[in-house]
């Protein structure tokens, strides 16, 4: 078991190229077992949540290998097999074998998914589609059972905005009799790379990107090549480091529309940003304005960003208001942050961070993928080492991230951690 131990203090220069997308990743590679021949998809990330679902793929005997960041996945001998534990448990998007499994088998036995714990996180939603597209889904002894004699079309307003739930249903629908139509669908990037993707199989699908998704069902779809969107939250998370600890810091392949919303409050930080089409330009004001987020949907602030911004938020004068409302309880990096000299109060449910503040290294956890990157950030502008365990959270998001940082200029390593450290991990 490995830790990672940040020297902060050194300012960040130069260039970063930003992997392709997580949450697009752990959609797509499910995708492909709705085709009937070899999917290539390109640029994806080398994140352990991939590698799981590689895993998964093979499992149920698709033919999976790796070129680089280049996996070909030949579905065709797929069988039907149900995956009710192991790995699927290690991550939230083995949700979407649901969706792909029962679109392709019209049948599906798929444990109750991980992924980080922010809260409760339901899958009501999903069900309601699948059961609007005829399946029978139960629950038994944490698995959920799906079964449809046949797929067919439907009208399926989603009570709540989700980026799963579209997702899992527009998985099943394309395989659906006739046409469906999401309503109060979510608008996430990763929504429209999947329709992308899905269109490239064959797929009728039409408004991805928009609240109404319409989509005609096909029999068949094909095997295709498609290229994943840059992450737009791995983008995120180092143009928040650059504005905390970076002198002048280029993000290369970006979309920068994916981050307005992000883009809009550092800039009412006094962080000068300068747009390219695939590259964003940081550079930090000598002196950051504090100032409120409140997380919401895409376009709005992401959730996913919420836990990095709140520790820049410490280097800000005056006092922020942070506002999870997709994840209330997604505020585990605070006490950590605390740990470092953070001033931040929760009250309300939002968590109210004074600054500016030296944070100051201490030994700290990542109890959830975000919370790692938060708490790595705060490492970077700390004086003195921050010791960060947890890293199988980090490495679920973040391909080779202290390469990158070191890359920048960062004082960042990974070491083993002793037998007494690991012990002391353990029981905490
Ligand atoms: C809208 C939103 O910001 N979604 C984020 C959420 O997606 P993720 O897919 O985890 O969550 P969803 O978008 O599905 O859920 C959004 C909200 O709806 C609720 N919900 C969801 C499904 C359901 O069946 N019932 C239900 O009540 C969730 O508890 C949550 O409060 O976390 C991902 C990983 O951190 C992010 O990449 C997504 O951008
Ligand atoms: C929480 C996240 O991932 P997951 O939903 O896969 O647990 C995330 O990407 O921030």
């Amino acid at each position: 078991m490995q830790k990672i131990l940040v020297e902060g203090g050194r300012p960040l220069n130069g260039k970063v190229r930003i992997s392709g997308a997580k949450n697009s990743a752990v959609a797509l590679l499910p995708a492909a077992i709705l085709a009937e021949s070899k999917v290539i998809i390109e640029g994806l990330p080398r994140i352990s949540d991939v590698d799981v679902l590689g895993d998964l793929l093979e499992e149920i005997g698709g033919d999976v290998s790796w070129k680089g960041e280049t996996i070909h996945i030949d579905p065709s001998n797929m069988i039907n097999m149900p995956l009710p534990s192991g790995k699927v448990k290690k991550l939230r998007a083995s949700y979407y074998f649901m969706g792909a499994m029962l679109g392709r088998f019209k049948e599906a036995v798929i444990g109750l998914p991980g992924g980080c714990h922010l809260g409760p996180r339901p899958i009501d939603q999903h069900i309601k589609g699948f059961e609007a597209l005829g399946a029978k889904v139960t629950n038994e002894q944490g698995a959920i059972y799906l079964r449809a004699d046949e797929l067919r079309g439907a009208r399926i307003y989603l009570d709540v905005v989700s980026v799963g739930a579209t997702i899992n249903i527009m998985l099943a629908a394309v395989r659906a009799k006739g046409k469906t139509i999401i309503e109060n669908a979510a608008k996430e990037p990763e929504i429209i790379d999947v329709a992308t993707l899905l269109t490239s199989m064959g797929a009728k699908i039409k408004g991805a990107g928009t609240d109404v998704i319409r989509i005609e069902g096909c029999e068949n779809l094909t095997g295709c090549m498609h290229t994943i969107i840059p992450d737009r939250i791995e983008a995120g998370t180092y143009t928040i480091m650059a504005a905390a600890q970076g002198e002048k810091v280029l993000i290369d392949n970006v979309i920068p529309q994916h981050l307005e919303s992000l883009l809009a409050k550092l800039r009412e930080m006094g962080v000068s940003i300068d747009e390219g089409d695939e590259q964003l330009l940081i550079q930090p004001g000598k002196e950051l304005k504090s100032v409120d987020i409140k997380t919401l949907v895409h376009p709005g602030f992401p959730t996913d960003l919420q836990q990095p911004f709140t520790s820049l938020l410490t280097k800000a004068k005056g006092t922020g208001v942070v506002t999870d409302t997709i994840y209330q309880a997604r505020l585990k990096h605070i006490d950590e942050l605390r740990r470092m000299n953070a001033l931040i109060k929760v009250e309300g449910g939002s968590a109210i961070v004074s600054g500016p503040v030296q944070l100051e290294g201490a030994k700290v956890k990542a109890s959830d993928l975000r919370a790692g990157a938060a708490l790595i950030a705060a490492g970077l502008m700390a004086e003195g080492v921050t010791e960060i365990t947890g890293l199988e959270h980090i490495d679920r998001g973040y391909e080779q991230i202290t390469e990158k940082l070191s890359n920048l200029g960062a004082k960042i390593w990974r070491e083993e951690m002793t037998a007494e450290e690991v012990e002391q991990f353990q029981n905490s």
